[in-house]
């Protein structure tokens, strides 16, 4: 039985007081148990603060982007050796945000897992289509290609303990969510990919989550799908009252 993973992705939102509070809120309430892990993903300035805010209780927290460099002359960027010393444990690759307006590519993202796994931390890599390509009935071949791309070059072992998020882009933000059906039917084909491409081991260890408008109505559905391992939440995730209940759901 795969552990599922609820990961609160906060993109960019939240003052500082605020993100603190919210971890306040929910570190004693998430539960220390081997069906869920609590992940939140906060902007690069809270890392640091969420990290100690978060010590000693099972919420991890999640940087939402990185480069695959260790140091250098990168304005801007912040590198895995960065994350991994402020103690960050999970790092959202190829977010569909990434790639439109931040020219994020599947060579940059293989890249970056590749990089994550060298500093220990757990890539959390999204793939999803585009309504247009939903319609023209691309949406298998786009995302095993996404997902054969960002996985190139790593170990079985890395693969297992990589999580795939599908998140149709269309479902994102819109309150359009995919159908529990319509959402594992992707899924159950993301595992297959990754079984030919990689393993049967690696296929039925990878956790691979849903994410696109899920919310407390309905996690219970979509979690209950046999390949769906988890959510990637955004607007859902906002606020400590609704993103406990999407862990409590995913530690049922
Ligand atoms: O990373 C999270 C996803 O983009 C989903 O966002 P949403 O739950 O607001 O639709």
């Amino acid at each position: 039985m795969r552990k599922k993973v609820i990961a609160g992705n906060w993109k960019m939102n939240k003052v500082l007081a605020e993100a603190e509070q919210f971890i306040a809120d929910t570190k004693n309430s998430v539960p220390a148990n081997d069906k869920v892990e609590s992940v939140v993903c906060a902007p690069f300035v809270y890392l640091a603060a969420l990290v100690d805010k978060a010590a000693g209780s099972d919420v991890k927290i999640a940087a939402q982007n990185m480069h695959f460099e260790d140091d250098g002359a990168f304005t801007g960027e912040v590198s895995p050796v960065m994350l991994k010393d402020i103690g960050v444990t999970y790092v959202v690759l190829g977010h569909s945000e990434r790639r439109e307006y931040f020219a994020e590519t599947d060579e940059t993202v293989n890249k970056k897992a590749h990089a994550a796994f060298n500093h220990g931390l757990t890539p959390i890599v999204c793939v999803g289509e585009t309504l247009e390509q939903r319609e023209s009935n691309e949406t298998m071949t786009l995302v095993e290609d996404q997902v054969k791309k960002a996985l190139a070059g790593l170990s079985e072992a890395q693969v297992k303990e990589t999580i795939i998020a599908y998140e149709p882009i269309w479902a994102i933000g819109t309150g359009k969510t995919a159908t529990s059906e319509q959402a594992n039917e992707v899924c159950t084909h993301i595992r297959k990919v990754v079984a030919e491409a990689v393993s049967a081991d690696a296929a039925e260890a990878v956790r691979i989550q849903y994410g696109g408008s899920v919310k407390p109505a309905n996690v219970d559905e979509l979690l209950s799908q046999s390949d769906i391992d988890g959510a990637l939440v955004g607007g859902a995730s906002l606020e400590a009252d609704s993103f406990l209940k999407l862990v409590e759901a995913g530690a049922k």
